[in-house]
């Protein structure tokens, strides 16, 4: 498969490591250095693009990829207040689009775990709720894109929860998200649910960034040929 790879940091380069490995080729990598290059030939010849640079440049990024007919898959956070228009893009005019917050396997392993444990939790209004997310001090969105996921995955279970809130509750319904800037970490997750008696927590730990290479590339194999707004559980079967 071609691939144009958008965004060529952290996460750029782990892809292209992975994808390359999986017998793809990288056909255009654009950067903030050379942004004409997304108008390129060899961009516009990919299978797919794959997207991974700011929560300010990822929406134009989209718009540049459906001009030029080429798929996009998108792992970059922080922007989704356009989620709308994209969704109606993708219906509307046939374009393709794949988003994650998070592409490990074993977050979205974690994501279910959450919400049957949120289910479960519905029934326990002794316990109260709050989340911990722990990131390298380059990431520029907080919370995580992935803590805002575990936090909707949680308000569509728990009646007694409204909304998620950064740092502190304001009140008894909000779910306080902590988030931690440290060093290189990769991504940690913690959701903990607390009673007067008891502590129960949960926890995703991710020790370096091939995760999420390895499932965007799955996705961006799921991807080519498709049509319309995908997702994660569009490609995993659990
Ligand atoms: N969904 C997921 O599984 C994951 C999502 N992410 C998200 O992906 C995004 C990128 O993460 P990293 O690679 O760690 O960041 P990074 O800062 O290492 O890389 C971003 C790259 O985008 C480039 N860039 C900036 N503006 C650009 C533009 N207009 N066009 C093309 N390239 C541009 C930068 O020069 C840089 O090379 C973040 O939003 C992060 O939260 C990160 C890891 C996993
Ligand atoms: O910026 C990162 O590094 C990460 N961002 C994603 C997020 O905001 O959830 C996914 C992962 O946690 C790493």
């Amino acid at each position: 498969m071609k691939i144009a790879l958008i965004g060529y940091g952290k996460m750029g380069k782990t892809i292209e490591q992975i994808a390359l490995g999986r017998g793809h080729q990288i056909v255009s990598i654009v950067d903030i250095n050379n942004p004409e290059e997304i108008h390129s030939d060899n961009f516009k010849s990919a299978d797919v693009a794959i997207e991974f640079t700011t929560p300010a440049t990822a929406f134009n990024n989209y718009m540049q990829c459906f001009a030029a007919g080429v798929p996009v898959v998108s792992g970059t956070t922080g922007w989704l207040d356009r989620v709308g228009e994209i969704k109606e893009m993708c219906e509307k005019e046939g374009k393709t689009f794949f988003y994650a917050s998070n592409f490990s396997i074993g977050v979205n392993i974690f994501f279910a775990l959450n919400k049957y444990l949120a289910k479960i939790m519905n029934n326990f209004p002794a316990y109260d709720v709050k989340m911990m997310e722990t990131h390298h001090i380059h990431k520029l969105d907080a919370p995580s894109g992935t803590a805002i996921t575990l936090a909707e995955g949680i308000l569509e279970n728990v009646d007694r929860k409204e909304r998620w809130t950064l740092e502190t509750a304001e009140k008894a319904t909000d779910i306080p998200i902590h988030a931690i800037r440290e060093g290189e970490v990769p991504g940690i997750h913690e959701i903990t649910y607390e009673s007067d008696v008891d502590t129960i927590s949960i926890k995703h730990d991710a020790k370096s960034r091939a995760g999420f290479a390895l499932g965007a590339v799955v996705a961006a194999e799921f991807t080519a040929g498709k049509k319309g707004f995908l997702g994660m559980d569009d490609m995993l079967k659990f």
